[in-house]
């Protein structure tokens, strides 16, 4: 019988929006992810809460202030966790992002969505991105 208990890594990504595009971006390490496309993101770290990790992972990954709202589709299963999405807009929307750990950046409309090359946990997330892109 399975047990429901809490997810040993959580992982938490940014629906970044600004007007009617999605901010994406693309790793460069490990080997076996380098050139695909993930969400802003990372572990939510002892001590803080999931809207604080998204604050903090987007400022060490883009150098930029989001300010994080409501959960974008259902957690995603990741190999030794759960990778859970919020939406978040920019705090300045003049600002411009800035790929400090990432190859490149990419601002994404919801036409381009399903044909960027994600990561896997990250395409059953598409429809999801899609939808918020309509809102
Ligand atoms: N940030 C982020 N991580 C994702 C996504 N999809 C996905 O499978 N992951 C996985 C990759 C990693 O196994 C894990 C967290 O990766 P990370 O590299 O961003 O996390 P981190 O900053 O806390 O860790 P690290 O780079 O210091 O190793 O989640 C996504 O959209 N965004």
């Amino acid at each position: 019988m399975s047990v429901a208990r809490s997810p040993r890594l959580l992982v938490v990504g940014a629906a970044i929006v600004r007007r009617t595009r999605l901010l994406a971006q693309q790793r460069r390490y490990p080997a076996e992810a380098a050139g695909r496309w993930e969400l802003p993101g990372g572990r939510v770290e002892a001590g803080e809460t999931e809207h604080e990790a998204v604050v903090r992972e987007c400022r060490e990954e883009l150098g930029i202030t989001v300010l994080p709202a409501q959960r974008v589709g259902a957690d995603v299963a990741l190999p030794e966790g759960v990778l859970r999405v919020y939406a978040a807009a920019l705090a300045d929307p003049v600002a411009t992002p800035r790929p400090l750990e990432h190859r490149q950046v990419r601002w994404v409309g919801r036409s381009e969505l399903a044909e960027l090359d994600w990561l896997e946990t990250d395409r059953a997330l598409v429809p999801a991105l899609e939808a918020l892109l309509r809102e």
